[in-house]
């Protein structure tokens, strides 16, 4: 069984639990805190130097990064490809909305929100009206769309749900994009392991108190 170093308040973490759940694969899910910086100890950073979770390690072949995590999963033990078609054009939308949310929609998060959780620093005006602007987007994207990428369940979804639950429990008010919200509603209910990515939301929420 392939280990999963994790937190359950991370976002990425928890999307690649939910796509794991989505294939019927079981992981060994291995606790790791980064409070007290078991990330940084020489015995992590040997298996992944970057010291990141989630770090995946699959029968000694060790992977970071959640979204290359998540496509390595549904390759390497999807019964069907439904949930990254092989179809090139399909695949090439799917993974423009998993660089969106990394690139465009996440970093919006982090960068509005971790100075202030991790660093104590004040709200910026600026990177608040970013995240806006990523909402906006994904607005665009899904009109007239059920799901992120094209006409059933993907990666994209799973990736993105993880990171709209973090908005949501943070507070963010996105009840404006209507679209969006159409969307996270369908998405809460079709995707395997949304209860437990929404307790890891309850998780995240404490550092907000
Ligand atoms: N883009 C990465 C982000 C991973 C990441 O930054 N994880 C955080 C926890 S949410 C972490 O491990 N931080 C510890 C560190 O960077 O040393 C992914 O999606 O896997």
């Amino acid at each position: 069984m392939a280990d999963l170093y994790y937190l359950p308040a991370s976002a990425s973490c928890r999307s690649v639990i939910m796509v794991a759940k989505a294939i019927g694969l079981e992981l060994n899910k291995k606790l790791l805190d980064l409070n007290t910086g078991e990330h940084l100890k020489p015995e992590f950073v040997k298996i992944n130097p970057q010291h990141t979770i989630p770090t995946l390690v699959d029968n000694g072949f060790a992977l970071w990064e959640s979204r290359a995590i998540l496509v390595y999963l549904v390759e390497k033990y999807g019964k069907t490809d439904s949930l990254y078609p092989k179809c090139p054009k399909k695949r090439a939308v799917i993974n423009q909305r998993l660089y969106f949310d990394m690139g465009t929609l996440y970093q919006s998060f982090g960068d509005y929100y971790y100075p202030q959780l991790f660093g104590k620093a004040p709200a910026d005006p600026e990177l608040y009206k970013k995240i806006g602007v990523a909402f906006e987007l994904l607005n665009t994207f899904l009109e007239g769309q059920t799901y992120a990428a094209g006409e059933s369940l993907t990666i994209a979804d799973i990736a993105l749900l993880a990171t709209v639950s973090t908005f949501d429990v943070a507070g963010y008010d996105f009840s404006k994009y209507e679209n969006v919200n159409k969307w996270y509603a369908n998405a809460k209910k079709v995707t395997p392991g949304w209860d437990e990515n929404w307790a890891g939301c309850q998780e995240f929420k404490k550092y907000f108190d």
